[in-house]
């Protein structure tokens, strides 16, 4: 199996040199693995208190196994072979990526886009069983994503009974109706919160359907974890939480970049990882997904940490002020869990909590109900409609200048975050605004699917320090689909969720443009055209 490996150099190693010795010496891995609450400081107790179960996580999950092969056995025989999960943030972002590291087929369904719901809804609906995923039971992309499935079902004639398997903890509204309606329920451990639970039913049950070895994961975590829970300097857990959360000052954006890793996708799950559980209280980490060749890799940003993921980073180590990482995805899992928590206590804040997700949930069901008028446009270029800050749309009339206007918004030390409220299996050319405007700011660019993004760095922007830009962008697409008895459609949830948070964001001060393409395919290059000619 390959060695779990942190390797650093330059400023992260000095980093760790600060911080790694009173770790060690205030036994942190061993009391973490024990369950201590108390690592995080008083304030954090009564949270910390009821969430550490993630720390056996791979242990406790183990009976979970035989289960999900033989539900996935009995779809199988049954001609049922495409698994759909429903979910956001914690729910989906570890199935995700476990998924496509093992090559396996799994359609993660994280949107309220009508587009790419009915995408889903309209693929081999007859051979699809859905995993509706949530730990809470009341988010509303899920439930209205479970709905729209149902109804689906119905209307081909197949029982939804026999093809809607549910995760949730125990005691939810979704567990009661769930077993209300005859589904197969599979109960999470309440003492693990959404973000670290990749180890429990949340990430092994639609990874297991869908046809991953999910034994193997757990195997490759409790290898890690005898490792993990050891009070050393070799402890890569220590080494990573110091590394990144321990720069004098702290370096606020931690640049996550895949270079010869065989894991797919980790960037977007440690994303939620780090972002949700550090960023608050107007401090944290910005973890900022980087193709190998980002300009910001370049332009040496004293406040960017990189993080590589390698394949062995023992053989290739750490160069210049970056740090290595290598292992197996089951022990990176744990890893960067534990990192995560040592972070925290560096930086003196509680990582259970994520006290700024709710006012953009609040602010989008406010629409929802109210229904406003939407705001005319400040200016349009072809498709492309422009809303935003005084500050950033008064006085232009070009997508051009209003960009520009609100990178000259960016404050030092700033970011730029783009939100694209979008289908991201049909529109991944808006993905490559990101090195444009990289290119262009020479300051960190973090890229967010909306409402995704929401689940997870959307903490960071509201809650973390308050330096970001925001380019919204939205799309009009042509279809719609009716929220089963809700008394909204998809398109007008996703707009009120853009909306919501675009006010949000507004009232806490910040830079926002937003742009609509009224004709997404067309207007994605139109914009990226646009941007390139500046
Ligand atoms: O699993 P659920 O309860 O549906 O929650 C999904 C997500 O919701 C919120 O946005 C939280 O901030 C996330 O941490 C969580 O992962």
């Amino acid at each position: 199996m390959q060695r779990l490996t942190v390797s650093t150099s330059g400023a992260a190693s000095d980093a760790v040199r600060r911080h790694l010795p009173p770790l060690v010496s205030d036994g942190v891995a061993g009391k973490l693995f024990a369950k201590d609450h108390t690592l995080w400081g008083e304030a954090a107790e009564e949270e910390s208190s009821k969430r550490l179960g993630w720390t056996d996580a791979h242990d406790v999950s183990r009976p979970l196994v035989d289960e999900v092969l033989a539900l996935r056995d009995e779809f199988l025989a049954n001609g049922v072979d495409r698994v759909v999960l429903c979910g956001m943030g914690g729910s989906s972002l570890a199935p995700e990526v476990i998924a496509r590291t093992a090559g396996v087929a799994l359609t993660v369904l994280d949107s309220t886009d009508p587009a790419q719901v009915a995408a889903a809804l309209a693929d081999r609906l007859e051979r699809t069983a859905v995993v509706v995923s949530s730990k809470s039971g009341s988010t509303i992309e899920t439930d209205s994503q479970r709905r729209a499935f149902e109804a689906a079902f119905r209307e081909a004639g197949i029982d939804p009974a026999s093809r809607i398997v549910v995760v949730t903890d125990p005691g939810s509204p979704l567990e009661a109706a769930s077993r209300a309606a005859g589904y197969r329920v599979f109960l999470a451990d309440a003492t693990v919160g959404g973000r670290f639970s990749a180890l429990t039913a949340f990430g092994l049950v639609p990874t297991g359907l869908a046809g991953v070895n999910v034994a193997a994961l757990l195997d490759e975590a409790r290898a890690a974890a005898d490792v993990l829970a050891v009070d050393a300097d070799e402890n890569p857990g220590l080494v990573l939480g110091a590394a990144i959360a321990g720069g004098e000052p702290i370096k606020t954006y931690l640049g996550i970049v895949s270079d010869t890793t065989s894991i797919e996708g980790f960037g977007d799950w440690a994303e939620q990882l780090i972002a949700e559980s550090t960023g608050k209280d107007g401090r944290g980490l910005l973890p900022v997904v980087l193709p190998i060749d980002a300009p910001e890799i370049g332009a040496t940003l004293p406040d960017l940490q990189v993080a590589r993921l390698v394949a062995d980073a023992a053989d290739t180590p750490a160069v210049g002020d970056e740090i290595a990482v290598s292992g197996p995805l089951g022990a990176q899992l744990l890893l960067w869990e534990v990192a995560v928590a040592v972070a925290g206590r560096i930086i003196g804040i509680n990582p259970y909590d994520q006290p700024d997700v709710e006012s953009a949930k609040l602010a989008a069901r406010g629409l929802l109900d109210e229904q406003p008028a939407p705001t005319p446009a400040a200016f349009a270029e072809g498709g492309i409609e422009a809303r935003g800050t005084d500050d950033v749309v008064e006085g232009r009339t070009t997508v051009a200048s209003a960009v520009d206007a609100l990178l000259a918004a960016l404050p030092e030390g700033g970011y730029v975050s783009v939100q694209a409220y979008a289908d991201r299996t049909r529109l991944m050319v808006l993905e490559a605004l990101r090195d444009l405007l990289a290119e262009r700011s020479r300051r960190p660019v973090t890229f967010g699917w909306g409402p995704r993004f929401l689940h997870s760095t959307g903490q960071f922007h509201k809650g973390g320090p308050k330096v970001g830009v925001f380019l919204q962008l939205t799309s009009k697409e042509d279809i719609d689909i009716e929220v089963p008895e809700r008394p909204f459609s998809f398109g007008s949830l996703i707009a009120a969720q853009a909306t919501g948070d675009a006010q949000v964001l507004e009232a806490h001060g910040r830079p926002v443009l937003r742009l609509e393409l009224t004709s997404p395919d067309r207007d994605a290059t139109a914009l990226l055209e646009l941007l390139r000619a500046i």
